[in-house]
């Protein structure tokens, strides 16, 4: 077998998010049977100072040679980087992605993929212009879990797809101690559609926009609601009715993607002890069950009208460092593994290795659609950003 491809990864930011890739980036591939490609995270910027990227290193037990810069410009300038992971809040992502692609760098740039659809419009140019990958950091698609309930929609075992319910909410009432945290800031694009919604959608989309659909693919028809968050008039509870046309005796398919920053479905399923799916794939034959959260579900359930009820378990691979490693971060993580970021660093990876310029389970046509469904739900409640936030200008 050929040596793997080592992809050398450069990561801009140093928070939270940015933290969990960095540690799953040294999770060996081979204990996800991983054996073409590996990663090596080559350095990390810090818009605030050096010290601060410094101390990124060393918390993440990078490798001993990854270089520590005090801004985004020299990271960029960095030959030995490859790939560029953007982890900083939604409000950047424009910026940051346009300054790495006009650098020559490939991009992996977390959710959501921008703050409006033009601004994803205008990336995708660029990247298609300069030949370069680009892709939204929507991890829970490259989950095996995710591959497994496609397949299962593609196998038609619950027949066609009828209805999705999806919800994904968290549990942050009362804990923001002032209004400039990242999910309530509106000059960090904050709100919970952006952060959260998109995996509700993320899920409908999965099920319902599929390219072995046996239905035309239209877009959908959207109604949607939005309650805001008083101190800061961003979202903090949103829902979406869609409508997938399609040619089919039972009508249009429909769905419902709903989102809370106060309200966790999975909050309330651990302090009573029962488990309560957040995503329902309902078809004539039965349902596909995701248990919380959505954004990173360790179980599923089939079940369908002739009795057969189908359980797995899907327990993210990893060296297990011991309990605790991710907890306080995204939920709550008992198995002491991997965080799951690493499937989609193996997409990106594989994208380089095979000259693909997009995500194999996220195409930018589609994070462009979803960006043009979230810009009408916020039209549609009068929910605007600062300008200095919506702008395409640099
Ligand atoms: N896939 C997933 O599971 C998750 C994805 N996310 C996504 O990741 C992104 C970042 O979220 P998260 O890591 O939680 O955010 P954090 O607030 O923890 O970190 C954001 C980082 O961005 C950098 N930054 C640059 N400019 C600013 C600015 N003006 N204000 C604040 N920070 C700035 C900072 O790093 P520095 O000072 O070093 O430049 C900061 O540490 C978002 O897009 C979010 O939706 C978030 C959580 C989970
Ligand atoms: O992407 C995310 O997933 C986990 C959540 O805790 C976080 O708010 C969000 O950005």
């Amino acid at each position: 077998m050929k040596d793997p491809l080592k992809i050398r990864w450069g990561i801009l930011a140093t928070g939270g998010i940015a933290s969990a890739f960095a540690k799953d980036l040294s999770i060996d591939p081979r204990t996800r049977g991983v054996e073409d490609i590996e990663h090596e995270l080559i350095a990390v910027a810090s818009s605030t100072s050096k010290t601060k990227a410094t101390a990124f290193l060393q918390s993440c037990d990078a490798p001993s040679r990854a270089k520590a810069y005090g801004n985004y410009a020299d990271l960029l300038e960095d030959p030995e980087v490859d790939i560029v992971y953007i982890a900083t809040p939604h409000s950047h992502h424009y910026r940051n992605a346009m300054q790495c692609l006009r650098a020559g760098k490939n991009v992996l740039c977390e959710k959501a993929f921008t703050v409006n659809a033009l601004q994803a419009q205008i990336l995708v140019k660029e990247a298609r212009s300069r030949d370069l990958l680009l892709m939204e950091g929507m991890w829970t698609r490259y989950f095996p879990l995710s591959g497994y309930v496609r397949e299962n929609i593609s196998r038609g075992r619950i027949g066609d797809v009828d209805r999705v319910i999806a919800e994904h909410s968290l549990s942050y009432a009362g804990l923001f101690s002032d209004d400039k945290h990242i999910m309530i800031n509106p000059d960090l694009a904050g709100g919970i559609l952006l952060d959260g919604g998109i995996y509700s959608l993320t899920w409908v989309f999965q099920a319902l926009w599929r390219k072995d659909s046996h239905h035309p693919k239209q877009q959908p028809i959207v109604k949607s609601e939005m309650a805001k968050y008083g101190p800061t008039g961003v979202d903090g509870m949103t829902t979406v009715l869609l409508e997938f046309p399609r040619a089919s005796p039972f009508g249009n398919a429909h769905a419902v993607a709903a989102t809370s920053l106060g309200l966790s479905n999975d909050a309330v399923a651990i302090a009573n002890d029962v488990a309560v799916p957040c995503i329902r794939i309902q078809g004539q034959l039965g349902e596909i069950q995701i248990f919380p959260p959505a954004y990173r579900p360790t179980r599923t359930r089939i079940v369908l009208k002739d009795g057969t009820v189908e359980d797995k378990n899907w327990p993210q691979p990893g060296p297990g460092v011991g309990s605790g490693w991710f907890n306080g971060y995204g939920g709550v993580h008992s198995e002491g593994e991997g965080h799951g970021l690493f499937w989609e660093a193996d997409d990106a990876g594989r994208a380089l290795k095979e000259g693909r310029k997009e995500g194999s389970q996220l195409g930018l046509d589609e994070s462009v659609l979803i960006m043009e469904i979230m810009d009408e739900i916020r039209a549609a409640a009068g929910l605007r950003y600062p300008d200095a936030v919506e702008t395409t200008d640099l």
